[in-house]
């Protein structure tokens, strides 16, 4: 037995043919979605990132707004092109490119960005609206990957509710908010939130229904620690050596025999990153909306 794959791929296409009729929906009344994006420094992933989510926006009809700025700008000059992008009539949601150069103060940049255009779902008023939120429609921006992850179960058909949920790494993108998420009543699962202080790792991931791996430590997720049938989602991301070819490459933290344990895995790449970028285009597209009503 070997598992079924979660084609974030294939799903994030789907996602992205959804938005497009959307984004010609807002754009016959008038309304056209745009995503910005602030990169500073010249870090060639970054750029890579970025170059992706402009492309993503061509596909699907939004605008693109793109400020890249030298790796020496100072904290008031970035603050002033945020303060641009929130007066900004076309930009409808944006980002703020992770991690920032280290001379910058990152959360004070992130608080400045308005709610209401804060694409990456990350802004403390919007984690804060997500935690008090229990039962009602959100209507704020969410956190891509969480909800990229979430939905990419959905749309396989795996059922989430009352499934036990261990989540491996408590880091802002992923650990620290999916929990909140899973949790609503919509979903009910019960959410175990793993770290590097936890006791017996091996013990928590065994009796998952559900792992969500965002530690990004390679390989950390083995075969020994799946129970069989379990649904094993990588959202971690590291680079290591290639010991054949001794290149650097790009490795999850699901070993690759997991597959043989679990029902459903999801690659790496090709699974949960596609979703996240999928899931930042539905933020923009959804606060275009929301401005029109
Ligand atoms: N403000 C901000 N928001 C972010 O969402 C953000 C960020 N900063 N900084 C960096 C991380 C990283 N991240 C990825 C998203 C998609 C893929 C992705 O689509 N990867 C493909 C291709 C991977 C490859 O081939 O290298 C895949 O998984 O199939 C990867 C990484 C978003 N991030």
């Amino acid at each position: 037995m070997t598992a079924q794959i979660l084609d974030g791929k294939a799903t994030a296409a789907e996602i992205k043919a959804e938005l497009k009729e959307r984004v010609s929906a807002l754009r016959e009344k008038g309304i056209v979605p745009g995503l910005g994006t602030i990169l500073v420094g010249d870090d060639p992933g970054s750029q890579w990132y970025v170059a992706g989510k402009h492309r993503d926006c061509a596909e699907v009809g939004i605008a693109s707004i793109r400020r890249d700025l030298p790796a020496d700008i100072s904290q008031a000059e970035l603050e002033a092109v945020v303060e641009e992008l929130n007066a900004d009539p076309d930009c409808t949601g944006f980002i703020v490119q992770l991690p920032l150069p280290g001379h910058l103060d990152t959360d004070a940049i992130l608080e400045l960005v308005d709610p209401a255009k804060d694409a990456d779902g990350l802004h403390p008023t919007n984690l804060g609206r997500l935690v008090l939120n229990v039962n009602r429609p959100i209507t704020s921006p969410l956190p891509c990957t969480p909800r990229g992850v979430i939905e990419l179960m959905l749309r396989h058909g795996i059922d989430i509710r009352g499934k036990d949920v261990v989540v491996v790494g408590r880091g802002v993108t992923v650990g620290r908010s999916i929990g909140a998420l899973l949790t609503r009543r919509e979903y009910n699962a019960t959410v175990t939130l793993t770290h590097t202080g936890t006791h017996d790792l091996d013990e928590h991931l065994r009796r998952a229904d559900i792992i969500v791996a965002a530690a990004g430590v390679a390989g950390l997720v083995t075969a020994d620690n799946v129970k069989p049938g379990a649904v094993v989602l990588d959202v971690g991301v590291s680079r290591v050596e290639d010991p054949v070819t001794g290149k650097s490459v790009v490795a999850g933290d699901v070993a690759p025999e997991v597959a043989e344990v679990a029902a459903w895995v999801s690659p790496n790449p090709g699974g949960v990153g596609p979703m996240t970028r999928a899931l930042l285009l539905q933020n923009v597209v959804e606060s275009a909306e929301r401005e029109l009503a």
